[in-house]
């Protein structure tokens, strides 16, 4: 039987009146890649900072290796590896620093941590880096150190939440490999993203968030099958009704040219 390795009944999540999460439910079983769309401000993120436990006040019933985190118990975190949209490090590290930091706090020893973050960070191509300070880092080599940092102490369930923002064409296609190599040794990853191509490409599975409610939940085919023949980019405007773009470009334009 295949293991759920993530469960989410009808949550329910506000922010003082306005309700963000209207009743989302949604399972994922060992080895997926979820696709987790949905407009700017649809709840994505909230949707994954619940299930990290970063933001407790909701209703509803998440499930995370069978267990509900509700129960205060916290050592399903142990397995569980982040990369988050908007993430705070420590500039006045090096990457060095940070990494083996991040690796100790999971439990690695130090020289275990300097072995996998030093390697990790030569595949990526910035080991040139390694005993810079992460101040000095561009966009998407920050991007890297944060991708290698959800993964140095080897988690069984994986959240990136807009992962290769940043990132040039050719990391995008390793990151790829690495998502799809994680997931069949048996790794779950809940990946959200904007960037169509790429979770048309990787996700076994895609879940379109829409006004507080999951609208959509299949393989791509599958959402190809119940709606018009295309891209994912063209399935998107379709599920969320979305045909404006050209007036509403024109109408921005001609607001940026007044004087
Ligand atoms: N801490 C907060 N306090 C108040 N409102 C919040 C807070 N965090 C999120 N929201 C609101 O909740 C809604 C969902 O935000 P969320 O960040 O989950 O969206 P998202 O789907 O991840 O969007 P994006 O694609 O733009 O990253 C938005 O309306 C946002 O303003």
């Amino acid at each position: 039987m295949e293991e759920i390795i993530l469960s989410i009944h009808d949550l329910q999540k506000s922010y003082g009146r306005k309700e963000v999460l209207k009743g989302v439910s949604l399972e994922v079983k060992r080895g997926e890649i979820i696709g987790y769309i949905g407009a700017n401000g649809a709840g994505k993120s909230t949707t994954i900072k619940i299930m990290l436990g970063i933001e407790s006040d909701y209703r509803g019933e998440v499930k995370i290796f069978g267990h509900d985190i509700s129960n205060g118990d916290i050592t399903y975190k142990r397995k569980i590896g982040y990369v988050p949209e908007i993430a705070e490090v420590y500039d006045n590290l090096t990457g060095h620093e940070y990494l083996t930091f991040i690796g100790e706090m999971y439990g690695l020893d130090f020289d275990l941590a300097d072995y996998k973050a030093k390697s990790l960070m030569e595949l990526f191509g910035i080991g040139e880096v390694y005993h810079s300070r992460i101040a000095s880092y561009s966009k998407g080599m920050r991007q890297k150190l944060l991708i290698i940092s959800s993964l140095l102490h080897n988690p069984e369930l994986i959240f990136f939440d807009e992962p290769i923002n940043g990132l040039d064409a050719n990391s995008v296609m390793i990151f790829k490999e690495i998502m799809t190599q994680l997931a069949a040794q048996g790794k779950t990853i809940f990946y959200s993203s904007h960037i169509m191509d790429v979770v048309e490409k990787i996700s076994s599975r895609i879940i379109l968030l829409m006004d507080g409610k999951v609208v959509a939940d299949g393989t791509f085919d599958e959402l190809k099958e119940q709606n018009t023949e295309g891209s994912l980019e063209q399935i998107f405007n379709e599920l969320t009704g979305f045909n404006e773009h050209k007036e509403l470009g024109t109408r921005f334009v001609s607001v940026v040219g007044e004087m």
